[in-house]
């Protein structure tokens, strides 16, 4: 697996570059396919990134919207990554893309998380754009060290789809989709920032055990090139 790495000077201008990056591909997507496709994360990273790219003149009606990974909690919440995006990126010109979400108001995260299965079957196969982010323990969507199903969310051979998801450091359980849905997105992007997340991005390049930083999986076997977007 290829990393191509993105440095900027700060987080504004990282936020502006990878809008413009993504903005590209997505038009292209559109005028290619005649739609298109971007899962994004949550998390407090990408705030700057998404009203850059909510700014940005794209076929937005033909744009559908998902997340990488979600809480298993109401849209409402502060906790919820459907509120950041609903908050951040759905507004202006992206006021008019597809919003689909990963949480559906069930008697359990299992049951949301086949809701989210069926809902988003038709998006994403690949999806054309993936941002990832990347937490100080080396999890990526919501594929978190010592988590309940981390085996089965990285093996290859789990079908894409939303399954659910509980560890220690998760905080509420979680819904995310398996690795087969992310890695071979048209563009696979891994947002970063900060020199904490520079030294843990270096950790986890060096060979070592999935299961203990899982952001290994998409680094060291993503079927797409990544491109590592980082700022101080
Ligand atoms: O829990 C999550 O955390 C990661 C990283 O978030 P950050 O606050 O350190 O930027 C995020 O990528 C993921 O989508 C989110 O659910």
């Amino acid at each position: 697996m290829t990393a191509a790495m993105h440095v900027f000077d700060n987080g504004a201008a990282l936020a502006e570059g990878l809008a413009e990056a993504v903005a590209s591909t997505l038009s292209a997507a559109v005028a290619a396919r005649g739609k298109a496709s971007i899962a994004v994360s949550g998390g407090s990273t990408p705030k700057a990134f998404f009203k850059a790219l909510s700014g940005k003149a794209i076929d937005w009606p033909k744009v559908t919207v998902t997340l990488v990974d979600e809480r298993f909690v109401a849209p409402d919440g502060d906790r919820s990554n459907e509120k950041l995006v609903r908050d951040n990126l759905l507004i202006d010109a992206a006021a008019a893309a597809q919003f689909e979400p990963l949480y559906y108001p069930a008697a359990t995260a299992e049951d949301a998380a086949a809701a989210a299965t069926k809902q988003t079957a038709g998006t994403g196969h690949p999806f054309d754009v993936v941002i990832l982010g990347m937490g100080g323990d080396g999890h990526t969507a919501s594929f978190f060290p010592g988590g309940s199903r981390l085996a089965e969310a990285l093996d290859p051979a789990t079908p894409r789809g939303v399954m659910t998801m509980e560890a220690e450091g998760a905080g509420e359980p979680r819904l995310t989709f398996t690795f087969s849905s992310l890695q071979d997105a048209r563009l696979l992007v891994l947002h970063i920032e900060g020199a904490a997340k520079k030294d843990v991005l270096a950790k986890a390049e060096a060979p070592g055990d999935e299961a203990e930083m899982p952001i290994r999986a998409i680094l060291h076997r993503a079927a797409s090139p990544l491109h590592i977007y980082w700022a101080p």
